[in-house]
């Protein structure tokens, strides 16, 4: 029987999405065995405080606007009809529902993985999905024991040192930080007067 369409998941709070993430989302796209990439912008991360969020949909708009030239790559909210904090195994469980036959794998920095034992189900999201891991450069950061499970897969991509965080505060430090963001991300940020 022919595999059905493989799409990585890609899940983030995107506050802004900046070029770090499209980098590795459209190297996936390119250089693995994904037909597509899905960026799931999150409402709520259940181990993050919500109030220093920008609106969802404005945090939409911006992925939107970042993958518009990407046919490989898409934007999904999915998860703002789905209840909150988003624990993403109950994401997964709707969308086998939504798109049986579909092969999803997930996707995400060291960083992510290296907490992933707080998630909920963890376990059972580990023997089910394929995660592919990339490094986030960090020289505090411990070993992490997950590097080892047979379903997660390190990609050697090229990775850049940066982050929302680090965004929002050289915008409130009135930095000039374009290069870092897709030019119409940049434009939209700074029409809307965010993080200023
Ligand atoms: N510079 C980067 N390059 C590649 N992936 C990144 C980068 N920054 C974050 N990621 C990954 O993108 C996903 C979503 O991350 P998130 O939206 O929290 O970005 P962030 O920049 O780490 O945000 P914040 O600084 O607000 O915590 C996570 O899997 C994270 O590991
Ligand atoms: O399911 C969980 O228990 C869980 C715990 C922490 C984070 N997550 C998800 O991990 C994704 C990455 O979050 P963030 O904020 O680091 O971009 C986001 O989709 C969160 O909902 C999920």
């Amino acid at each position: 029987m022919a595999s059905g369409k493989r799409v990585g998941l890609y899940f983030g709070t995107f506050n802004p999405i900046h070029i770090g993430h499209l980098n590795i989302a459209n190297y996936l796209a390119e250089f693995s065995d994904l037909n597509e990439v899905w960026m799931i912008i999150t409402p709520h991360n259940p181990l993050k405080k919500k109030k220093t969020l920008l609106e969802d949909h404005h945090r939409l708009t911006m992925v939107r606007i970042a993958v518009e030239e990407f046919p490989r790559l898409k934007a999904s909210n999915v998860e703002f009809d789905l209840p909150q904090p988003n624990y993403t195994v109950n994401t997964l469980a709707y969308l086998e529902e939504q798109y049986p036959g579909f092969d999803f794998c997930l996707i995400m920095g060291a960083d992510n993985l290296a907490s992933l034992h707080k998630w909920k189900n963890y376990e059972l999201i580990l023997k089910r999905y394929p995660i592919y891991v990339y490094p986030r450069v960090d020289e505090r950061a411990k070993p992490i024991a997950l590097l080892e499970h047979p379903n997660v897969h390190v990609v050697d991509a090229p990775i850049m040192q940066l982050s929302s965080t680090f965004i929002r505060k050289s915008v409130a430090d009135g930095k000039n930080i374009r290069p870092m963001l897709p030019a119409g991300v940049w434009n939209y940020l700074d029409e809307m007067n965010f993080y200023k």
